[in-house]
């Protein structure tokens, strides 16, 4: 089976090509690569990708001026339509400013950029996304953003968990998000916003602090649970 991805590229994107390689190296097939200023995406689309970096300048608020860009229309029809999506670090923020997800992504708290790689664990099990985990089972991926500080207010907190939409938690919370949240799901859990970068854990660790594969997981389960539906 032919998988069509779709990576869309804003002004100011920087992960956008570590992500269409991520997907090449998972599906081994190329990635559509699609301009913020296109006003339709590709037909038959399997999934759609929105990559970190800090588009438009992060001018306004991080993600702010990407959500009102003419591929977000597109993009939000088709998620509507049942498309999966992922976005990641800026991604995420594209998301949430767009309305696709609740709650907004504010400076972190300690107000300096984070760097590292993170622990996570793994809250939900039964998405697109993260139906091959073990709950609570820890992930070990890269953060890297300055706007990641996880904020709704404790109504939606209290319904997104109640509705298990809480997708991985920080093992040590590195930017105050609230409840320690890394990753939030959709009320159909087929968009995925988080602020660890899966595409930059995707080849096996070379050096104890560098690199692993356990983001690589994430696309392996989107792929599994598309070809057995
Ligand atoms: N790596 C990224 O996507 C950075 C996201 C965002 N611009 C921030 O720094 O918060």
């Amino acid at each position: 089976m032919a998988f069509r991805a779709a990576v869309i590229t804003f002004p100011g994107s920087n992960c956008d090509r570590d992500m269409a390689v991520a997907i090449e190296a998972v599906t081994g097939e190329e990635a559509i690569r699609v301009w913020h200023g296109d006003a339709a995406l590709p037909e038959r689309l399997d999934f759609i990708a929105l990559p970190g970096g800090f588009s438009y300048g992060d001018y306004l608020r991080s993600g702010a001026m990407a959500a009102k860009s003419p591929i977000l229309r597109a993009v939000v029809s088709a998620a509507e339509a049942g498309v999966p999506v992922l976005g990641v670090c800026n991604g995420f923020q594209v998301l949430t400013e767009s309305g696709l997800l609740p709650g907004a992504l504010m400076r972190n708290a300690q107000q300096t950029f984070v760097c590292r790689t993170v622990e996570l664990a793994v809250a939900n099990t039964s998405s697109p996304f993260t139906s091959g985990f073990d709950k609570d089972e820890t992930l070990r991926i890269p953060v890297a953003h300055h706007d990641g500080n996880y904020f709704a207010d404790e109504d939606t907190l209290d319904r997104l968990e109640g509705e298990d939409r809480v997708a991985f938690r920080y093992s040590d919370n590195c930017n105050g998000s609230r409840r320690d949240i890394a990753g939030v799901l959709s009320a159909n859990g087929r968009v995925l916003g988080m602020m660890p970068h899966p595409e930059r854990a995707i080849e096996p660790a070379a050096h104890r602090d560098l690199g692993g594969s356990d983001g690589r997981r994430i696309f392996e389960n989107l792929v599994s649970e598309l070809v057995s539906a």
